[in-house]
């Protein structure tokens, strides 16, 4: 496969630019490497760390009341950086538009080294920090509005993106944002969805970042070897969030066993079966058919499992609502889990209280809001990722300012889907849509041997899965039929 390099991708036209270190904003001038496109932003400095990059906050110099996370792709340890391929995918994305997810503004590639630049809109909570701070620092549970809240506009969210055909595949708390202050306060954002495939197969997580890798919400058909991710993969997921919600703990805390590629994480299934229980052939059909239990059925079935319980876990009565929501999101059998559009129509969203749009602010008066802090700005790593320039300063954007920052949690995915022919339609389309967007330039078709036909048929599908604005699919909106809504 080609590399993005081979080609002029024109979104990242930019060479490096001697005078362009004016554009950084603050105290990171001195670097003279600037590409072009980011004169149009002012850094403010790094936010966060994940597996494949790092994330900067920046504001918009033409509109300074915009922030924007600005997420950089590095290459490889191998130098297989972002294909061709991946930027179609990627262009498919700056097409979805859904209040629940964050909204990819733009995209930039750096001539010079090749790295890959995303940028979204900026949202200063998210539900790691959230947790966290409700149980390290204030020591309260978050209140039921609001977990409510976060949950029902979670599952909103994601019920577009499967509308939409899209898999998120590593839904964790990180990457659920929530806006702050402003018009959007209190709304979630869904973050780095598709992502998951703009890396050659196999993923490989640059271990060189410290980056502590989780396994903690991934669905058991992966750890039992399933080669397919499915949307109930992310509603899995979601079940784990749900319950760190209520506790403010990680549902399944296993230990990941490293080694590539995909190594059987035995102590994940085994935290998953000690609450859960066995799973068995009659609650899960096709759970024979999976590598991993054929491979290790005697392992597994070596563990005991007596004290299984999820309602003792999350402290909930097997006849509450919440519950039964929780336990469909955790059945084994993918087939048999809760979709999302079934989710949101679950009883427990129809009963009080009921979620609303700002779901940090309770809309009871006299009903205690919780102060979040702020992401701290880490204003001594420079764009390139490395490099100290000049000691921190405070920054005047009201951001607190760190030195060092570590992304909390990165999953280190299972597998690489194989490509269906569905996915090579898509990004055909997003071929297209590159082309439009003036970023055709290096892209050569060629190189994916396509049916021009099937290619527009596909097109023309796509266009209107994106365009579907039906309410039950998942757009904004709030539960129907209830006579007092919170907005
Ligand atoms: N649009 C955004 N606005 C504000 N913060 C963001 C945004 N996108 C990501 N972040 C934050 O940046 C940090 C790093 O994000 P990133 O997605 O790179 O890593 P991760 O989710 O921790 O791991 P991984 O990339 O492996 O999935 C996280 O704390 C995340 O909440």
């Amino acid at each position: 496969m080609s590399k993005m390099g081979d080609g002029n991708t024109g979104g990242g036209r930019g060479h490096a630019n001697s005078n362009s270190s004016s554009n950084t904003g603050n105290n990171n001038s001195g670097s003279s490497n600037r590409p072009e496109w980011l004169q149009q932003y002012d850094l403010i400095g790094k936010i966060g760390e994940g597996t494949y990059g790092l994330v900067f906050l920046a504001k918009i110099k033409s509109n300074r009341s915009k922030s924007i996370a600005i997420k950089k792709f590095k290459q490889s340890k191998d130098g297989d950086g972002v294909s061709p391929t991946a930027i179609r995918e990627i262009m498919l994305l700056r097409e979805i538009n859904h209040e629940n997810v964050v909204k990819l503004v733009n995209v930039h590639i750096n001539h010079v080294d090749m790295s890959l630049y995303l940028a979204f809109d900026y949202a200063e909570h998210d539900l790691y920090e959230i947790i966290r701070h409700h149980r390290d620092k204030v020591n309260q549970a978050i209140n039921q509005y609001t977990v409510k809240s976060l949950l029902w506009q979670l599952l909103n969210g994601l019920n577009y993106l499967h509308s939409n055909w899209i898999v998120h595949r590593d839904l964790k708390p990180s990457n659920i944002l929530v806006m702050g202050d402003g018009e959007e306060q209190g709304v979630v954002k869904i973050a780095d969805f598709g992502l998951a495939r703009i890396y050659q197969a196999p993923l490989k997580p640059l271990s060189e970042n410290g980056v502590v890798v989780t396994i903690w919400y991934r669905a058991p058909e992966l750890l039992l070897g399933a080669k397919h991710y499915t949307s109930a993969v992310d509603m899995w997921a979601v079940g784990c969030i749900f319950a760190e919600l209520l506790t403010l703990k990680p549902l399944f805390q296993g230990q990941e066993v490293k080694g590539t590629p995909n190594p059987f994480q035995l102590d994940q299934l085994d935290k998953i079966f000690k609450v859960l229980g066995h799973p068995t052939q009659e609650k899960w059909p096709t759970l024979v058919n999976l590598p991993h239990w054929h491979a290790d059925v005697q392992r597994i079935q070596a563990l005991k499992y007596d004290n299984a319980g999820l309602y003792s876990v999350v402290h909930l009565s097997p006849k509450n609502p919440a519950y039964d929501l929780l336990s469909k999101m955790l059945e084994y059998d993918p087939r048999k889990r809760i979709t999302a559009a079934q989710a949101l129509e679950h009883e427990y969203f129809r009963m009080e209280p009921l979620p609303g749009r700002n779901a940090l602010v309770p809309p009871q008066p006299g009903e205690k809001v919780v102060n979040y802090p702020i992401r701290p700005v880490d204003t001594s790593t420079d764009f390139e990722g490395t490099i100290s320039l000049q000691p921190s300063q405070p920054v005047s954007s009201g951001h607190a300012v760190s030195g060092g920052m570590g992304g909390p949690h990165a999953i280190a995915r299972a597998v690489q889907r194989p490509m269906p022919m569905a996915g090579i339609q898509r990004m055909q389309v997003a071929y297209n849509m590159a082309h439009q967007a003036g970023m055709g330039g290096g892209m050569n078709p060629g190189s994916m041997p396509m049916q021009r036909g099937v290619a527009n048929q596909a097109h023309q599908q796509q266009q209107q899965q994106m365009r579907r604005r039906d309410p039950g699919m998942g757009m904004t909106g709030y539960p129907p039929q209830q006579k007092s809504r919170r907005f």
